[in-house]
């Protein structure tokens, strides 16, 4: 398995979700970064599970212990190490799921590829759990980026068929901010409460729920980006497609453009004193591949969880017969929530990464 990642940062990400911990190695820092490591503590708890009936009922600290790459809470330039333990493993609830592949679970493609050697506890690898790490490297490269006076943050555009309002063209870094101050950030604050019934209506169905999830990357200078392999859309996009669960990424209006005329789609340029700006953001901040000094804005689209507990048809690969399976154990009932930060933090990384200059 690789898990190997960057052109200018690297990352290489480590560990399985019910062994003894999760962990990532960030080459490639700036030396002389002071990280704030409240603010961290803050990003992590945005991500772990067990804090309510939205999530899986799997309690875990999330406490980061940073193995190299700092001193006296300053990125020394050696990889910065950061590693979480796991601590509440149930791993009897996936003795049948050897056998009995998941529908819609890593289960099968991962018992073919692997021999039937992969540690289907938990997800192993392709846990969820794996995001926990992500959140500690990105929560540090907003920490750079926003020295740069780059701001980024997300919020729950939907989960299932309730819908948030969007961002609009003019979004600032305080809304941004604001955003990332709140577990769950929703642009309406009388959304979340119908959504959050949405999800819970689904868990007692023993049934899951996905969503979508808007982020914005503010003040990003114009003229970052290269045309067709380095794009801001591609250097983002294998990032954001990394994260478990997530099955679509649209930059701006995205597959909606398609349904426009070129008037309708076309962002409009003015000048506000200096500053070159467009009327509207359709694009997403991004032409030719380039950043435009606009909001980067795109949207990730999230599945349901894979594991519920109905009763689903499958296939044991040990007897090689069609069978029901009943999965136990402990699930998201919607992944989104928890999914917020980590886009964020996806979004952060793949920024900092296009910046040569860091
Ligand atoms: C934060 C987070 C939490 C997740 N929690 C669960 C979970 O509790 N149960 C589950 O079956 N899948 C969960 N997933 C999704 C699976 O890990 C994912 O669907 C699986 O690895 C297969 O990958 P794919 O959906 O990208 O194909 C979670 C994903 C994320 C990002
Ligand atoms: C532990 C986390 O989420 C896990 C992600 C996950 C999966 O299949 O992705 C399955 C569940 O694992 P377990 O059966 O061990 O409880 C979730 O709890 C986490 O996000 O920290």
């Amino acid at each position: 398995m690789s898990a190997n990642w960057g052109n200018n940062i690297e990352l290489s990400l480590f560990g399985e979700s019910h062994g003894k911990a999760i962990g990532i190695v960030i080459g490639n820092l700036p030396a002389g970064v002071a990280l704030d490591m409240d603010e961290i503590r803050w990003q992590m708890k945005r991500r772990a599970p067990g804090q309510n009936k939205m999530s899986t009922p799997r309690v875990e600290k999330d406490e980061v212990q940073i193995m190299s790459g700092l001193l006296d809470g300053v990125t020394t330039g050696a990889p910065l190490c950061a590693m979480i333990e796991n601590s509440d493993q149930h791993s009897k609830d996936y003795s049948l799921l050897k056998e009995c592949m998941r529908p819609g679970h890593s289960d099968y493609p991962a018992y073919v590829k692997y021999h039937g050697y992969n540690d289907v506890r938990g997800g192993g690898h392709f846990s969820g759990r794996l995001t926990a790490p992500i959140v500690f490297a990105g929560s540090v490269a907003k920490q750079i980026l926003r020295q740069k006076g780059i701001i980024v943050g997300a919020h729950i555009q939907s989960i299932k068929d309730v819908y948030d309002d969007s961002f609009g063209v003019d979004i600032t870094c305080e809304d941004l901010q604001q955003l990332t101050k709140q577990q769950y950030p929703t642009l309406n604050s009388d959304v979340f409460l119908k959504m959050q019934n949405v999800i819970e209506d689904a868990r007692m169905k023993q049934d899951s729920v996905g969503g979508t999830i808007e982020c914005a990357i503010i003040n990003v200078p114009a003229g970052l980006g290269n045309p067709f392999f380095d794009s801001i859309e591609s250097h983002l996009s294998p990032l954001l497609f990394s994260i478990p669960a997530v099955k679509s990424v649209s930059f701006g209006m995205g597959e909606k453009m398609s349904e426009l005329y070129g008037h309708e789609a076309n962002d409009c340029y003015y000048y506000e004193g200096e500053k070159v700006k467009t009327k509207t953001n359709h694009n997403g901040g991004i032409t030719g591949g380039i950043s435009n000094g606009m909001p980067i804005v795109f949207k990730v689209a999230i599945k349901p969880t894979p594991s519920i507990s109905q009763v689903q048809s499958t296939i044991n690969v040990k007897t090689k017969e069609n069978t029901k399976l009943e999965i136990t154990g402990r699930h998201d009932p919607c992944i989104v929530p928890r999914a917020v930060v980590v886009v964020e933090s996806m979004a952060a990384i793949g920024i900092l990464d296009m910046m040569k200059d860091i």
